[in-house]
Parts: C-alpha cells; structure tokens; sequence
C-alpha cells in the first residue's frame, strides 16, 4: 500500500470568532455557530468550520465578496491571528501548537506574503527593497544583492533595479512585492488580493505573469481574491466562502458545471463554459473502432482555443494526453453543447480535471 501524500497545509474545523467571548460563545454552541446568538454576544464570525488540505505545488484561490472572510483565513494559516479553535498544520507540524522562535522560523523560511497595498519601504531602492528579507535572515549584503538581482530578471524589472518605488507604475511595484516575497525562496506563497489595486489591463498582464512563474517555481499557493473570473483563470481548485463558510471547494470547472448552492450558481451563470472547461472535462470515451479526424487536441487545451478547429471536422478528434496517447475523443457536437447548450446535458468528466 502507498502512504497517502502529506498536504503542505491542512486545515480542521478552523474557526475565527471576533470578540471577548468568543470561545466560551462557540464551546456553548458545539461547533454549530448561530450567527444571532454570536452577534448578541458581541462577536463576530470571521471564519466557521474550514477544513481542507492544499497538496506542494497546487494554487488554491479563496474566493468570497468582501467581508466573507477570506483575509481573516488566511491570516489565520500565516498565524498573524489567533484562531479561535481547530488545527492547522503546516509540512505534517502542528502550526498552533509553535511557540513564537518556531513560528518566526517557519514564516521567514517557508512563507512567503504579497499584499494589495504593495508595502514597499519608499526610501529604499527596489533592490535593497527585495534583499530586505533576505538581509533580515543574516544573508551578506553582497549575497543579498546578487540574490535581489535574480529576482528583478525573474520578474522581468530588469533596468529598474536602481529606481525608488515612487518611479514605478502600480504593476511594476507590485512586481516588486512578488520578487521581494520570492527571494527567501518560501515553499508556500500567500497572496492577498495582491491586483485588485491595478486598473484591469495591468492586472491581466499581472496574472499571465503569475501564472508564467507559477510555471516556473510550482509554489503552494493560496491566493485571496473577491473577482471570480481571476479565480477561474488562476486556480487548480478554488474554495468560495460566505459568512465565514466555505461553501463550496473544487477545480473551476467543477465549480462552473455542479455549482454547489443556489449562491455559487449566481456567480457562475454568466461564466463561459468554453473558456473555462478543458478537452479532458467533455471529451467521450474512445473506441478503437471510430474514424478519427487528422486533427488532435490536448487533454488540457481549454475549449475555447480549439473549438474553431473541431468545429471544422466532419470526424471526431482525437484527445491526447502529454505522451501523446489517445485519451478520449471530440466531435462538434459536444464543443456546440458547451458553448450553447445545458449544462446537463454534457459527457461530462467530474474528475477529470482534478486527476490532471
Ligand atoms: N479584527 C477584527 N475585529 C472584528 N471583526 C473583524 C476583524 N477582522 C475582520 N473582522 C470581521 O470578520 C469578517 C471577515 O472579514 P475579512 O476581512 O476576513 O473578509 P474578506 O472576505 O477578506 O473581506 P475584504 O475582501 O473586504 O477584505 C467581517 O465581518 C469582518 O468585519
């Protein structure tokens, strides 16, 4: 039998209550928190029985409307706050049980943090910006420098390593924050809402670039953000949350055909289906017997950059997989029922996407 994989984070029946009492408030409820009783005890719910596992190497956005919680989860996982019951550990290490050297340790070394407000030091350059952290684990200057000059190519801000923050546009100081986070190396990545200050064609370009270096560094990532669609274009999975509940966590094209409440299904009427759904989501069993098409398709191609191609088939389309086996087949039956049809209605491959 093979051991189970440890999740790098995992969180049991996390729970973040806001108040004095709170946890003599959620001892009296049992786990099962009633919203009225808290807010007549003077509390507040920032977070109400999270629990789920983020697997090295996966991106796990946290999507809600604003005050939903997802900061305060986050927070609670970097342990910036106290949470107020439950278990989250880090690496398999029980992370509430750490006393303050250990915790210090493990943020400095395994997590690396990007906010919305950039929070660069406007005195210093933006290399001395990024050697900041590494300085402040004893590095050398001149160890720290070299390293700070790797992170400026990496985010490609070559040139500007000299310029102060106030130089730079929006997107280029954020850049800043993404290399500064990166130069410790950290294991885990924890960005909260780090573009929702740029205007909306920075930010495309931001998240491309992230998501070229997430390419690159395969980083375990929670990413916090109140925008669905940068959650569906960036996410392996993502957990949606209200009132301080997860309501729903599961790969973006899961969450776009099985919405699990009436509340997700708002947020993902008006979605796309073609530009989020990949090949392996709808595609049909093959059997050896079809005639196929000269054209293939890869698994993980979403269906909105090959639909023009099979649309133009009279034959079905192969699928393959990265070792070019044929996995499944298309035909434009299926890429019509997509774009115009029910959801319902679909071959649909509820695992596959998180099989990839
Ligand atoms: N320090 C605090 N004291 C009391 N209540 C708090 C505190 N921090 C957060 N809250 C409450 O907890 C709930 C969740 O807040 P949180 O900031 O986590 O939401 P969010 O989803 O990140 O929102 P936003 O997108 O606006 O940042 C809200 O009701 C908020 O008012």
């Amino acid at each position: 039998m093979s051991t189970p994989i440890q999740p790098v984070i995992k969180c049991e029946s996390v729970y973040k209550i806001f108040g004095e009492n709170a946890e003599k408030v959620l001892k009296k409820t049992d786990g099962e928190v009633d919203t009225e009783s808290l807010l007549e005890a003077g509390c507040v719910i920032g977070v109400n029985n999270a629990s789920f596992d983020v697997h090295k190497g996966e991106m796990l956005v946290i999507m809600g409307l604003s005050g939903s919680g997802k900061s305060t989860l986050l927070r609670c996982i970097s342990r910036l706050i106290e949470t107020t019951a439950g278990n989250i550990f880090i690496d398999g290490e029980d992370l509430l049980g750490m006393n303050e050297k250990e915790l210090i340790n493990v943020r400095r070394n395994k997590m690396g943090m990007v906010f919305q407000s950039f929070a660069l030091l406007p005195h210093k350059t933006v290399l001395e910006n990024i050697a900041l952290p590494l300085q402040v684990k004893g590095i050398s200057t001149k160890d720290s420098m070299a390293r700070a000059m790797d992170m400026v190519n990496l985010v490609e801000l070559t040139g500007y390593e000299n310029a102060f923050p106030r130089q730079l546009s929006g997107g280029q100081q954020q850049r800043v924050g993404i290399a500064r986070s990166l130069a410790v190396e950290p294991e885990m990545w924890f960005l909260d809402e780090p573009f929702s200050a740029l205007d909306p064609l920075i930010r495309k370009e931001m998240q491309d670039e992230f998501l070229r270096l997430q390419s690159v560094l395969h980083k375990t990532i929670l990413f916090v953000t109140h925008d669905f669609d940068e959650a569906l274009r960036l996410a392996d999975r993502i957990a949606i949350m209200k009132d301080g509940v997860i309501e729903q966590i599961d790969t973006p094209a899961n969450i776009v055909l099985n919405p699990a409440t009436e509340y997700i299904a708002k947020f993902t009427r008006s979605v796309r289906r073609e530009r989020v759904l990949s090949c392996q989501t709808i595609m049909e069993e093959y059997d050896v017997n079809t005639d196929l098409s000269d054209i293939t398709v890869s698994k993980n191609a979403i269906i909105d950059t090959v639909a023009e191609r099979v649309l133009s088939e009279q034959k079905p389309v192969a699928v393959l997989n990265e070792q070019d086996e044929i996995v499944g087949t298309l035909n434009s039956k299926i890429i019509i029922q997509v774009m115009f049809g029910e959801t319902n209605n679909l071959p649909i491959n509820n695992n596959a996407e998180s099989q990839a």
